[in-house]
């Protein structure tokens, strides 16, 4: 009888276990061994990823590069520089009642991890976190995303020839294979896609007690303040939320723009869109297009409210959205209620800055915060909201320093990864405390003969 997927999902996790019970995960030159090994196969398979990208998704090979491949050569390469120091014992401070006792922290792999990927940036999204699994010593199942299905077959074959199928395996499918994942006992489960679905992991994760990661999305505000460099914000708003047709989870979902400066903006970004894409932007072939024809049907429907200054073109079979900006949006409109993750830009006004900070405080907190306009005034702003990250007169830059954390923050998620961050999201921080035998002070003992001098020293 043909094994169910439940059967190899089951039987996957067994080898993993085995695997990892082999203790060979946990020697760093295995791990630095199997890095390399990655890093050259992603090089050796860089054609077939952006093409398997182009197809999927018309994402150029140059964008491809750009978002995608470099950021996780990038990520391997830190890791390799830095595992040895990451992986090594730390020693800690130990208080006078220990002594001489030595404290130490020990970093240890939790065991076998589940990542699952979406299908907007699916090959950096499900191999950045593989780096990460790899150099905590864990071991791991992949599930890409069904939604880009050439990327998720190139990705399967790629780690298919070059690494034991015990210690990293591939699960394809859709719904009821992720339920079907999320029910079984994993050490952690490193889940990215929307926050409607990382409460399907959290409680399923739950059940064993599971940590997660949730890297998850929202409604990241873009604030242009009357001070701000408009020819350097146009350009880099237009950048950041085109970059993949929009299909990016740190894109300035929605602009707050200072009445005395929007219509300046607006014309600037929409001169920005022209000089990346050209006159006819379908015909570029740098602009991607969104992932399916129900993805493009729902984003139609967000133009339907407000006065469209620029774009507005759909063609739901060629899965094409124009660059859309949309004005004189209020916070009642349907574009404003869900995460729009789509090449559409609701512009909304404000004459004090404290009416944009009341609306994104009054809203879930956003995965991204972007704010144009002078330093001094871009710290106070911060000071009064918060996000998984933000940028200073810029977009989605910060993603691109592997020094800094990556993650979201309540709606938009919990933890986070990147460079080292990464490490410790798959490892356990062990507290070892090594007491030496020669000498045993009995403050601690009944009948607490010296507890008036041992209230002294704790
Ligand atoms: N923080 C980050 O780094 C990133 C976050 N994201 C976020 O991901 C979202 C877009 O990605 P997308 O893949 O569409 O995300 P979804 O979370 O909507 O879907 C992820 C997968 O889960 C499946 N799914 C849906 N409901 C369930 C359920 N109840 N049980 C099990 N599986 C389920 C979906 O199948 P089906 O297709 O049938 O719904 C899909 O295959 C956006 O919200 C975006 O912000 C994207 C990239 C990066
Ligand atoms: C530019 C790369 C971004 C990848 C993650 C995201 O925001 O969807």
């Amino acid at each position: 009888m043909k094994a169910t997927t439940e059967d190899i999902i089951i039987k996957n996790i067994a080898n993993h276990r085995a695997f990892f019970s082999t203790q060979k995960t946990k020697e760093i030159s295995f791990r630095i061994a199997q890095l390399q090994k990655l890093k050259k196969a992603i090089l050796e398979y860089q054609e077939k990823i952006e093409n398997a990208l182009w197809i999927d998704l018309h994402k150029s090979p140059e964008e491809a590069y750009l978002t995608e491949i470099s950021i996780v050569l990038g990520e391997i390469d830190n890791h390799l520089k830095h595992l040895k120091k990451w992986a090594s014992p730390k020693k800690v401070a130990t208080p006078i009642h220990l002594l001489p006792s030595a404290s130490k922290v020990v970093y240890e792999p939790l065991g076998v991890a589940l990542i699952v990927a979406p299908w907007n940036y699916p090959f950096q999204l499900l191999i950045n976190s593989l780096v990460g699994s790899i150099s905590s010593g864990c071991c791991c199942v992949l599930k890409p995303s069904p939604d880009t299905p050439n990327v998720a077959k190139v990705m399967e074959t790629m780690i298919l020839e070059n690494f034991d199928s015990d210690y990293i395996s591939v699960v394809q499918g859709g719904r009821e294979t992720n339920t079907t994942l999320f029910a079984q006992r994993f050490d952690i489960i490193f889940f990215t896609g929307s926050s409607k679905v990382g409460k399907v992991v959290m409680r399923a994760a739950a059940e064993n007690l599971t940590p997660v990661v949730l890297e998850l999305g929202g409604k990241s505000p873009c604030i242009v303040a009357a001070d701000a460099n408009i020819d350097v914000a146009a350009k880099r708003i237009a950048w950041g939320k085109l970059i993949n047709a929009g299909q990016t989870c740190i894109a300035p979902d929605y602009l707050f723009a200072h009445q005395s400066i929007k219509d300046e903006l607006l014309n600037k970004i929409a001169g920005n869109i022209k000089s990346m894409y050209g006159d006819d932007i379908k015909q570029s072939r740098f602009y991607p297009r969104i992932v399916n024809e129900k993805a493009t049907e729902r984003l139609s429907t967000l133009l339907k409210e407000g006065k469209i200054h620029t774009g507005g073109d759909v063609d739901v079979k060629e899965k094409f959205i124009a660059p859309t900006i949309i004005d004189e949006v209020t916070p009642d409109f349907l574009i404003m209620q869900e995460e729009i993750f789509g090449p559409i830009l609701p512009v909304m006004t404000f004459n004090h800055i404290d009416e944009p900070i009341n609306y994104i405080n009054k809203n879930e907190k956003p995965l991204a915060f972007y704010y144009f306009g002078k330093n001094k005034n871009a710290k106070e702003v911060l000071l009064k909201t918060t996000s998984g990250g933000a940028c200073i007169n810029d977009t989605l830059m910060h993603i691109t320093n592997d020094n800094l954390p990556f993650g979201g923050v309540g709606n938009s998620g919990m933890g986070s990864y990147h460079g080292h961050e990464s490490f410790l999201a798959f490892s356990h921080k062990r507290a070892v405390v090594t007491t030496p035998t020669w000498i045993d002070l009995p403050l601690k003992y009944a009948p607490f003969k010296y507890f008036k001098w041992m209230k002294k020293i704790i």
